[in-house]
């Protein structure tokens, strides 16, 4: 449980919460969305694509807001971020802190460099940047291959290492080993399904301005947009459609066509064969499928990501599991 300070701050808390593609960032702000009370708490969530997988998966409560941005936040220094926040900032007497939900590619120092080092300064305080770690997936040797999940790790001021349920006692040992080898001085926390107790991840004051004049790398890359996508060449596919898709084709497409690059995906799914709206997951070689009702009219809408992708040959072999009309 996490009360609202009697007396809150002139300048808006923000905590930003990163960590690669599938670690648990989405099921971290639900669960702490549940459990903060008399808190208000913006989230602002980003993706990578045109389609928001995420607002739609976020189950916020009237006094949270959800805010959107499209396209990664930390690559267009930052007009879309900065747009975002001012608006969450124009209503800032009904909001009590902002939670910054990054792509699962993004770089946080830009990011960072937003609050730190803009007007946006004057009127936020960057509480912390919180990074989970995917205990199933993760490779403390060369994290992904990415640029962007080396800087997730290198620039957290907490670190939780999730999915804990996902692997053994000993796998879970060396990887806080290897973090904290990695991050010597910094907090590494341990969960399941993200639950952290809150006062140990909320205004906790952490983040450091220094960073920004102390880092050589920060220094350089001052005022410069990312190239980390380019850098890491992750691509990402859209499918949607209001047409049903046929179980039994999607299936198929999943275990005989879907290319082993692809590292990520989610979408919500409309079945011909059901009712129900089903939440599509998959994380490396883990895949979901969760049903729950549909609020407006039933659609697909899918993305998947990965390196080097093919987007129209992909498309094209989705397209083919849509459901024969009537
Ligand atoms: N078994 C298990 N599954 C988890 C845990 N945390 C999250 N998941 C599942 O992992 C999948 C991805 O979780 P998300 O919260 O969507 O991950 P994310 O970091 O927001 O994903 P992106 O935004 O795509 O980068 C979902 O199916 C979650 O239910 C956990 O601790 N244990």
């Amino acid at each position: 449980m996490f009360d609202r300070p009697s007396c809150p701050e002139a300048k808006l808390p923000v905590a930003v919460i990163t960590g690669f593609l599938g670690s648990g960032k989405t099921t971290f702000i639900n669960q702490l969305l549940e459990r903060v009370v008399d808190l208000r708490v913006a989230v602002l969530v980003n993706e990578l694509g045109q389609i928001d997988i995420d607002s739609q998966l976020i189950r916020s409560q009237d006094k949270n807001k959800v805010e959107l941005t499209n396209g990664c936040i930390c690559c267009s220094i930052n007009d879309s971020l900065m747009e975002a926040v001012l608006g969450i900032l124009a209503r800032r007497d009904a909001v009590d802190y902002l939670m910054v939900e990054t792509t699962g590619v993004a770089d946080p120092l830009p990011i960072m460099q937003s609050f730190l080092a803009t007007e946006l300064w004057n009127f936020t305080r960057l509480d912390a940047v919180i990074s989970l770690v995917d205990a199933e997936t993760f490779e403390s040797q060369d994290p992904y291959q990415s640029q962007a999940a080396g800087r997730q790790i290198s620039y957290a001021d907490i670190l939780i290492l999730n999915k804990s349920d996902c692997v053994s006692a000993a796998r879970l040992e060396g990887l806080t080993a290897d973090l904290t080898a990695l991050r010597p001085r910094i907090r590494i926390l341990t969960a399941t399904y993200g639950q952290v107790p809150l006062d140990l991840i909320l205004d906790v004051h952490l983040t450091r301005r220094e960073v920004l004049v102390q880092d050589p790398l920060a220094v350089a890359l001052q005022g410069r947009p990312s190239s980390h996508l380019r850098d890491d060449g992750f691509t990402s596919v859209e499918f949607s459609s209001d047409r049903p898709l046929s179980l039994r084709a999607f299936q198929q497409f999943l275990e005989h066509q879907l290319p082993r690059a692809v590292i990520r995906g989610k979408g919500v799914l409309w079945f011909a064969e059901s009712r129900d709206r089903h939440v599509f997951q998959l994380c490396g070689q883990r895949i979901t499928l969760q049903d729950d009702a549909w609020q407006g009219p039933p659609k697909t809408e899918l993305v998947l990501i990965g390196r080097h992708l093919d987007p129209q040959r992909l498309r094209g072999q989705l397209a083919d599991c849509l459901a024969a009309p009537l």
